[in-house]
């Protein structure tokens, strides 16, 4: 990739202080993760097999995990695409369509197949073409779901071509999340990949139904970042990176200790042709790097004793879980220069790299059960 082209960020950077800092964490999950499928999924699993213990996994495949026979089916495959000796769990979604069946949702999430059902609106994002497009059509799904206790996770933004991109998940707060809520006492739902200040208000005033995930990379980066000194495609994902007054208030909300929020890396891997083109794909992977990256983060906020509370605790609380018995370590020390890019048979994947310095890495991870 054109190193040269990469963002110096515009705002200041963090402070490359060298200390024999360790802190030690239970083993963390991450509560939105993409796989893919086939040779990219062999190759991107084991750089979130590494540190995770479990992940949340989307089903935006193409064509999509829609029934409960797509995602075990699917759940098997990355079975068996783990390598050995590993402990990784994969909680699996359903996507849902205008045409779900309430009762295979339900059956589903009873048999522990899925932890989750993931609502993309029809052309919000990568690969959400079969996503809704009308929501009453899918209300007795949503019915089904609160009675049975099934969470469902959205991507929250319109598709509406009249509202810019930079205001669409406000805007999806207001016109579809907030009447969805409303008219489904009950059901539990997770705002993922939370991108504004607007959302960080709207998830502060949950009553424990509400939760929100955050990426590594909207904790670090903003929209200067893709657009200033040249376009940056793997600084690309949707919902787009915000002003720096929303990140801001992410790195507020994500490092306060606040129980609904948690990590979901929302690592998304496209072929580095696939980023860097003329219709360049949304999508940022942040596996290999995400924990170092966010101990920075939380260091330079002042709160490391919040990290794992975002990573490892508040997460399976909202799901009904245990957190993990094991430990992940990491220590305040020259990164040892990790891959920048990860081969796969189809190309390279880029690794998210924000362009300022990193001081943490990972130690490694002790597992436990669970
Ligand atoms: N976040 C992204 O920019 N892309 C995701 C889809 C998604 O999570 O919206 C992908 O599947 O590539
Ligand atoms: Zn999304
Ligand atoms: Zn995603």
């Amino acid at each position: 990739m054109p190193r040269s082209c990469m963002a110096r960020a515009p705002r200041v950077g963090y402070a490359a202080t060298v200390m024999t800092q360790t802190l030690t964490l239970r083993r963390p999950d991450d509560w939105h993760l993409h796989l893919r499928d086939g040779a990219m999924m062999r190759a991107v699993l084991p750089e979130t097999a590494r540190d995770f213990a479990r992940a949340i996994i989307m089903p935006n495949l193409v064509p999509p995990v829609v029934t409960s026979g797509d995602a075990a089916a699917y759940r098997d495959r990355i079975l068996a695409a783990l390598p050995a000796g590993a402990e990784f769990a994969p909680l699996m979604t359903l996507y849902l369509t205008e045409q779900t069946d309430p009762a295979d949702v339900v059956q589903a999430h009873a048999d522990g197949l899925i932890a989750a059902v993931k609502l993309y609106p029809a052309g919000a994002t990568t690969n959400s073409a079969s996503g809704v497009r009308d929501m009453d059509k899918v209300q007795p799904v949503f019915d089904a779901m609160a009675e049975a206790g099934v969470p469902l996770c959205v991507h929250g933004e319109v598709t509406d071509p009249a509202i810019d991109i930079f205001d669409r998940e406000a805007v999806f707060i207001d016109r579809v999340l907030d009447p969805i809520r409303r008219r489904t006492p009950g059901l539990r739902v997770i705002m993922e990949h939370i991108t504004t200040s607007d959302a960080c208000a709207y998830v502060r005033e949950s009553d424990g139904s509400l939760g929100a995930t955050i990426t590594t990379h909207h904790l670090l980066i903003n929209r200067n970042h893709i657009l200033v000194g040249g376009i940056k495609p793997h600084f690309y994902c949707l919902p787009v990176a915000k002003r720096e007054t929303h990140r801001e208030a992410l790195v507020a909300l994500a490092t306060s200790g606040f129980p609904y929020v948690f990590l979901g890396t929302d690592s998304a891997p496209h072929t580095q042709a696939n980023k860097e083109c003329a219709c360049g794909c949304a999508g940022i992977f942040s596996a290999p790097v995400t924990m170092p990256w966010l101990a920075q983060v939380f260091d330079e906020a002042g709160a490391l004793d919040k990290l794992e509370a975002f990573t490892s605790l508040n997460g399976p609380a909202f799901y009904g879980m245990s957190a993990n018995e094991g430990r992940l370590t990491l220590e305040k020390a020259p990164p040892t220069g990790g891959p920048q890019q990860i081969e796969t048979p189809d190309g390279p994947v880029i690794v998210f790299d924000p362009g300022i310095s990193l001081t943490w890495r990972v130690r490694g991870a002790e597992n436990g059960t669970g």
